[in-house]
This record gives C-alpha cells, structure tokens and sequence, in this order.
C-alpha cells in the first residue's frame, strides 16, 4: 500500500521577541493532525501562520504549492475559531454564504450552498435566525458549515470544542468525527484536551516550548509517551532508564538506582511506560508471574473517575488505580507502606 499523498507538507518556523516556534509536519487527504501541548507552548502560532495570520518562514506547501507568501485571504484555508467568531448582525445562512460571497460566487447559488451545508450539519432549520440566538453546539455546526463552505484545502480548529458545556462536547465531537472524515481536504485542530485528540486525530503531533516532541498515532502517543508532559496527559507512568536484555535499570530518586523488568529484550537508553491500572497493590510481598515489586509510601488518594488513584513514592514514583473496594480491604492511608506490582508484561519498553 502507498502513502496517502499529502495534501500538506509544512516547516514553518515562527519568531516572535524571544520566543520561537519551529514544526514540520505532513497531513494526507482525508486526515486530521490534532496539535497537543501546554499553554504557551506554540500551537495558536502554529494554526495562526497556517492561516496566513501571522508571518513564517521555511515551507508550506498545500496541494504542492507554496502558501508562504500568498496573504491570508487568498490561501485555501477554512478557520473555525475557539468562540466561533460569527458576523452577529447576519443570519445563519447569510453566515455560512459570505464566504462563497466573497469569491464572487452569485448570490442565489451561495445561499443554495450555504443551505445544503446546513442541513449536512443538522442546523437548516436555523437559517434565518441571528447566530446568538442558538446554543453554542448549534454555533459550532455553523461556524463549520462556514469554513467548508469556501471549499478550503486546509481546515483549521482553533480549540473548537472548549466553548461547548460537557454534554455538548459529546455529541460535537462525534459530529465533528463525521464530517472531518467525509471532508477530502487536510484538517490541523488545537486542543488541550487528549480525548479530542483521540477521537478526531489521526495522528497527534506534541508541541512543548516551541518544538515538536512527539508525533504519531494517538495511540502510539498514548501508549509510548516521550516526555513527562505527554506522560500525565495521558495518565500513564514514565520512566527512563538504560536497558540490558529484559532489566531495565532506572535512576531513583538521589541518584539511587532501581531495576524494572520488562517482557522483551532491548538494549541501550529506553523509555518504560505502564498505565495506573496495571498496579496491583497488596500488604504483604506479592509472589508469582515475573513481576515488578517495590515497596513504596502511599502519598495521596483521591477520586479518579470510577477508580481510586493512590499516589506512591519510594524507588519508585507511581500512580496505582484501583477499585474503592481494593482501598476499603487495604484500608490505606497517607504514610501507610505498601507492596507495588506490575507484572513484566504490562511494561511499554522503546528506544529514547
Ligand atoms: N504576538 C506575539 N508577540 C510576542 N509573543 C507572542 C505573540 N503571540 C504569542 N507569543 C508567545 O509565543 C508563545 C506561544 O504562544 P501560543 O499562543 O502560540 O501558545 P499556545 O500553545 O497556543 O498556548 P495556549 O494553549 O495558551 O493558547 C507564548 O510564549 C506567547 O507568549
């Protein structure tokens, strides 16, 4: 099978006083690009000189030309904006038609495609309303028929679920999963939230103080994260180590050092990953199936989701889920000493 040609191809580095941000990365036909990162780590520039926003140089390439030096009103570029941004004093439909409008399409035939735009997002029978009567989920769908409706190359997402109120969010990101599929275009969302990532990317690219740190998969991200804030993110433990055959040796805390058992050999510097819930905890000293076994301190509990998150220090940070049930029969407390386990097989080991 070939490589989906990519309908962008970007190097952009950006300056602004004392603070630079350099990225490249590709997006194919079809794809969405979720760029992940902490605040104030480069991804609004990043959207912003894709857009044209904001002056870069290096390369972006969409359909093999360069945008760089094209302004911004002339790139094939669709924006849909964190508050959507929409003209308050149009209607819905009028809204979504300006753009056509302003390519010079005729009047009828804007409002004709505008229309069926709507009614793809599910919002055609608020044409005529002003945008600030409907709720903010209904804003959103508009805010995208919008941007599709100049038939863009390049579909950015400024953080565009984080207006939405929790229950809305759901039913918008699944919306939103449906229609960046069906849109042959190449789509780049912000996000700070990995569950977005997750859902609508198709690959994630992390970006930390200006530079990209990671990219892949969303579940080779998930699974395999590079750095501490990927690692939290996506709740998983991180430790880096050198490995000898399936001994991995970690550096402690205070320069101690501390032995992990992996279940396939590797060699050199090595990341071992392991998510809370494959730490079993017990009183007495666990025996059995290869295994990883520290005797650690509880730091903290508290509430994490259905689970409950122990908070562990030692040899060894770790984050340990498990059951109410599990804590009531451990009868755990800050301070208390506890048994650690992680069965060798429940390790991610890969290469720095
Ligand atoms: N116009 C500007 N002039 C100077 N510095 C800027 C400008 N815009 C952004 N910056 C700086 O560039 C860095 C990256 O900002 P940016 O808004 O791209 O980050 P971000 O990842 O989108 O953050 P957030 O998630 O908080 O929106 C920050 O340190 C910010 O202060």
């Amino acid at each position: 099978m070939t490589a989906p040609v990519p309908v962008v191809d970007a190097h952009l580095v950006v300056h602004h006083p004392g603070f630079t941000v350099e990225t490249r990365f590709q997006v194919a036909s079809g794809h969405v690009l979720a760029l992940l990162g902490p605040n104030g780590a480069g991804k609004s520039t990043v959207l912003r000189a894709l857009a044209g926003l904001l002056p870069a140089q290096g390369h972006l390439r969409v359909d093999g030309v360069d945008l760089l030096s094209v302004p911004a009103e002339r790139r094939p570029v669709g924006f849909v904006f964190q508050d959507f941004l929409l003209f308050p004093h149009l209607t819905v439909v009028e809204n979504v038609a300006f753009g056509p409008r302003c390519q010079g399409m005729p009047a009828r035939q804007a409002r004709r495609l505008a229309l069926d735009l709507l009614t793809d997002m599910g919002v055609a029978e608020y044409a005529r309303a002003r945008p600030r009567t409907l709720s903010g989920g209904q804003q959103q769908r508009v805010a995208l028929a919008r941007a599709l409706a100049t038939r863009p190359r390049l579909l950015l997402l400024d953080e565009p679920m984080a207006a939405l109120d929790a229950d809305t969010r759901m039913s918008v990101r699944a919306m939103l999963r449906c229609r960046l599929t069906a849109f042959s275009g190449a789509t780049v969302l912000v996000t700070h939230d990995p569950l977005d990532a997750m859902v609508l990317a198709d690959r994630v690219l992390v970006l930390e103080d200006g530079v990209s740190v990671q990219e892949g998969t969303p579940g080779d991200v998930a699974r395999r994260p590079r750095t501490d804030y990927v690692a939290r993110l996506v709740g998983v433990n991180l430790y880096r180590g050198r490995a000898a055959g399936t001994r991995v040796q970690l550096a402690g805390p205070h320069g101690s050092a501390v032995a992990l058992t992996v279940a396939s050999p590797h060699d050199g510097e090595v990341f071992a990953a392991f998510p809370p819930h494959a730490v079993a905890l017990y009183r007495e000293r666990p025996h059995g199936s290869p295994r990883n076994t520290w005797l650690l301190t509880v730091d903290g509990v508290e509430r994490f989701g259905p689970h409950v998150r122990v908070r562990l220090s030692g040899a060894v940070e770790v984050n340990a889920d498990i059951t109410a049930a599990a804590l009531a029969d451990l009868s755990l407390r800050p301070g208390d000493r506890v048994w650690a386990a992680v069965k060798a097989t429940e390790v991610e080991c890969y290469p720095v």
